[in-house]
This record gives structure tokens, C-alpha cells and sequence, in this order.
């Protein structure tokens, strides 16, 4: 026994602890070289790991340069690239694989040199613990001189890079407040339920006159680009839009188009659902920036809350006056809450959370409210400041036509000239909802004739019904 335990277990063991040494050694010879390399070196590094020190969560600072590093422009440096899909979205998302180069020259000329790296944790205990597995990290080199350049505009530029990269890749989504069952939770109400938005609308295929969807465009850009500008005046960063008009004209659509350009999440918030205004104030809360609030037919929705009320006329009423709206709306408000605080939302509860609560809470929201009839809201929910662009929703004309033809029948006004032009003729006198246009657009895809036919018969229709209507009046 004693010969087997020297011929055999001490040479291996004497042999372990060999191997054990020298990786401790090479380690630390490693560590050695590198102090030497780096005070010889004309060149910094900066390492970017992927967990920061709590590690729970995966660094945004890493997240960034995934994504900046991600991008169409660089990516193609790679040799190797990793593709997964994404969480939530499931999207594939392709980066670069470990152990990869990217040289990149910035803006201002610099060279850098971007490495993705892995390692194993720095620890001579042996453990089978999760925190021990292989460690991923991005490494940027750049010469000396440079170090203020990276340190205070490159890195900044890079994060906010890859921030535009990850919003401009994210599945937006759709929330809608909907009741909790009450056995999965102790607060009572309604609570935001998201899908995927996946709602095909878009600025070119919405049916308007151009100029104005240009203006509206123009407006969502600067509001979506304008962080700076709101910082600098010191307004919260917010936007309401009261988007007005009959029926099928577009208002939903163009909600979806707005979410669409600007990849935002839309919070469809049903107001007759919501009990009181604590419960509003909750979901307002709730909703995270980069989005949309949006309340749809806000006239019946309001109405319906004060007729709950029944103190439709009093509310109304001190709420009338432009000047001094919001103390009177406020103590209303009070009034309101101290009646029977519970079961109510209140106007003047909506106009707080518009005004002041929701937007402490972060920026860049756009708020919503859709109404077919402007005249029954009242002016101090809708005056500039609140709702600060009013946009119609028309009865289509011969622009917005000229849309839906070639969105639903691909046709221009050179193909059908004269067919075109009796119908312009009609649509500027007929009041055709863009959704009834569009109604006889698709009758039959397969016959544009029949199509242009089908939708000139009804506008002579509308005409005759409105001439008639007209000589009874
Ligand atoms: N301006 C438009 N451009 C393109 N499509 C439109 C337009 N207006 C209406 N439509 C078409 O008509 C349908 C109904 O439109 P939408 O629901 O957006 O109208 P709305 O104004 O919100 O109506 P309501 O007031 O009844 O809620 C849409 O699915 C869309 O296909």
C-alpha cells in the first residue's frame, strides 16, 4: 500500500500542484507583462465588461456598444459574426462574434481598435458557481493622445449611438388598459396589458393632402429630436395632439402611423374603464417614455365619467373659463373627490395628470385624444399648451384620393385621366369619408374600371342625397 502511494498518488498529486503553481505563476507573469507592456505602450485601452459589479443585470454601458458596434456601418468588419433572437420581439438580432476585431475611425478621424473578448474570472478557488463561467467584455484601443477625445465625445457619441440603435430595433407595443382579475392581485382596477404593435400604418399611405402630412412629420421629427430644446426652455417633454373629425376619416390610423414613424409604444387608454382618478394616476405612472397615450373618442369617454359623476354641469361649468381653468378645475376636483372620492375620474383629475404628475415621471410622451366632435369638448381641455396641434381629419379630397388609388388599385392619374378628373370634380363638393372611398377601392381588385366606376356612382349618390337634404332644409 505504502509502495503504491508513493509510486502512484504522490507523483500525481506532486504533479497537480505543479500544474496549480505555474497557472498561478503564468497568471501572475501575465498580469507582470502587461503593467510592463502598458508603460511602454503608447496606446490605452478601456474595458467594457459585460456585468457590472452587482451582476445581475447586463451593463447598459456593454448593451450600448453591442449595438453601436451592431451597426450596418461596422458590423461588416467582422469576420464572425453570433446571431439570437431577441426576448421579447424575437427578432434576429446579429452581432459580433467573441474574439473579433472591428477598427473603426471616428468622426473626428481617431483610429480605434474594438475587441470583443472573453475571459475566465481571475480566481484561484476552484467553484462550480454560475459566476465562474466565461466572462464577456469589449476592449477599445486608441493611442494616448486621445484619451480626453474618447473619454469625453467619442464613448458619449457611442452610447447614444447604440441607444438610437436599440430603440430603432425594438418590436414597439401596443398597451391596453384592461380590469385585473381579482384573484391574481391585491390592487384593485385596471391594469396595462401589452402586445406586439404590429398595425401596418404609415405616413405614405395615410390619405391627406401632402402639406399637411409633411407639417405633422416635420413636427413628430422635431419633437422626437428635440431633448435639447425642451431642456433649454425648461418644459417638460411632451406633446398632445387632438386629432378632430367625422367619422372614417383616419384619426386611428393616423395614431398608428404616428407610432410607426416614430417606433414609440402606444398606451390605449379606455377612460370609462379607469374607476377614479387614483386609479388614472396609477396608469399614467405607469407608462414608460418613448410613447403614446392615446385616448380615443375622449368626448364620450369624458362625458360618461361626469354623467358617473353627476355633477356633469358643475364640473363644466367652473371648468369654462380659459383664465383661471385649472384652480377652479382643481378645487371642482376636490370638491368632486371629497363627495365620493372613490368611485369618480374627474376632468379636472385628466388635466392634472396632462399638466404636471405624468410628466414628472420622464419625458418624451405625446398625448393623444381623438374626438368627431371638437365642439362638445371642453376649452380647457383642449387649449394650446395641453393639446398644443389641432389637426382636422377631412372628408377626402382629390389628394388624399390620389393616395388611396395608388394604395389600393396601384394606379396614377395619368393611367384613368379622365375618370380621375370627374372624380376630383366630385370630391370637392361630396363629403366622402376616406373610408368609404376606400370601400369602393376594393370591391374588386381586379377590375380598376369597375372600381373607379363603382365609387363615381356612389358619389353621385351623396351628391343627389345632399341636394335633397339641402332643398328640404
Ligand atoms: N386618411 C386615411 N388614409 C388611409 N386610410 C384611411 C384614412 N381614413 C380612413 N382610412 C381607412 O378607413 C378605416 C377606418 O379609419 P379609422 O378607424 O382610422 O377612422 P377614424 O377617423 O378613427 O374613425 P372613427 O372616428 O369612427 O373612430 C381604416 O382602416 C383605414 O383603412
Amino acid at each position: 500500500m505504502a509502495e503504491l502511494w508513493s509510486a502512484i498518488v504522490v507523483p500525481v498529486l506532486a504533479f497537480l500542484l505543479g500544474l496549480v503553481t505555474l497557472a498561478m505563476n503564468q497568471a501572475r507573469i501575465k498580469l507582470f507583462m502587461n503593467k510592463i507592456t502598458a508603460y511602454f505602450s503608447s496606446y490605452d485601452r478601456i474595458t467594457i465588461p459585460e456585468y457590472g459589479a452587482e451582476r445581475l443585470r447586463r451593463s447598459e454601458l456593454f448593451v450600448a456598444v453591442e449595438a453601436y458596434l451592431s451597426d450596418d456601418t461596422r458590423i461588416h468588419a467582422a469576420r464572425k459574426l453570433k446571431a439570437e433572437l431577441g426576448s421579447e420581439e424575437k427578432k434576429l438580432q446579429a452581432s459580433i462574434d467573441d474574439d473579433q476585431e472591428i477598427i473603426v475611425t471616428s468622426d473626428a478621424g481617431v483610429t480605434l481598435w474594438w475587441y470583443a473578448e472573453t475571459e475566465f474570472p481571475k480566481s484561484n478557488v476552484m467553484s462550480f458557481s454560475p459566476g465562474d463561467e466565461k466572462r464577456r467584455f469589449y476592449r477599445v484601443i486608441f493611442h494616448k493622445s486621445n484619451r480626453k477625445y474618447v473619454l469625453d465625445t467619442y464613448l458619449p457619441e457611442v452610447i447614444k449611438k447604440g441607444r438610437a440603435a436599440i430603440a430603432e430595433n425594438r418590436q414597439h407595443r401596443l398597451f391596453t388598459n384592461i380590469p385585473r382579475s381579482r384573484s391574481s392581485s391585491y390592487v384593485e382596477g385596471t391594469c396595462w396589458t401589452p402586445v406586439a404593435f404590429q398595425h401596418p400604418a404609415s405616413f405614405e399611405k395615410l390619405a391627406m393632402d401632402p402639406r399637411e402630412k409633411k407639417a405633422i412629420m416635420d413636427d413628430l421629427n422635431d419633437f422626437k429630436e428635440g431633448k435639447g430644446y425642451y431642456d433649454q426652455v425648461g418644459k417638460a417633454w411632451k406633446r398632445g395632439y387632438l386629432l378632430f373629425g367625422p367619422p372614417g376619416t383616419g384619426k386611428s390610423t393616423m395614431v398608428a402611423a404616428m407610432a410607426n414613424h416614430l417606433k414609440y409604444d402606444v398606451y390605449d387608454l379606455e377612460l370609462t374603464a379607469v374607476k377614479n382618478n387614483t386609479e388614472l394616476r396609477r396608469l399614467f405612472v405607469e407608462t414608460k417614455g418613448k410613447s403614446i397615450i392615446v385616448i380615443e373618442d375622449i368626448d364620450r369617454s369624458l362625458d360618461l365619467t361626469v354623467k358617473r359623476s353627476g355633477k356633469k354641469k358643475k364640473a363644466n361649468k367652473e371648468s369654462s373659463s380659459e383664465s383661471d381653468s385649472m384652480t377652479l378645475l382643481r378645487k371642482a376636483d376636490d370638491k368632486l373627490k371629497d363627495d365620493d372620492s372613490s368611485t369618480k375620474v374627474t376632468l379636472s383629475g385628466l388635466l392634472n395628470f396632462i399638466d404636471g404628475l405624468w410628466s414628472a415621471c420622464g419625458g418624451e410622451r405625446i398625448i393623444i385624444f381623438t374626438t368627431n366632435n371638437k365642439d362638445k369638448l371642453d376649452p380647457a381641455l383642449i387649449r394650446r399648451g395641453r393639446m398644443d396641434k389641432h389637426i382636422e381629419m377631412s372628408y377626402c379630397r382629390y389628394e388624399a384620393f390620389k393616395v388611396l388609388a395608388t394604395n389600393y388599385l396601384k394606379i396614377e392619374e395619368h393611367q384613368f385621366f379622365e375618370l380621375f378628373g370627374e372624380i376630383q370634380q366630385l370630391l370637392e363638393k361630396v363629403d366622402m369619408s376616406p373610408a368609404d372611398v376606400a370601400e369602393h377601392l376594393i370591391t374588386n381588385k381586379k377590375d380598376t374600371d369597375a372600381c373607379l366606376q363603382g365609387l363615381l356612382a356612389a358619389l353621385y349618390i351623396v351628391k343627389e342625397k345632399a341636394k335633397t337634404v339641402e332643398a328640404a332644409q
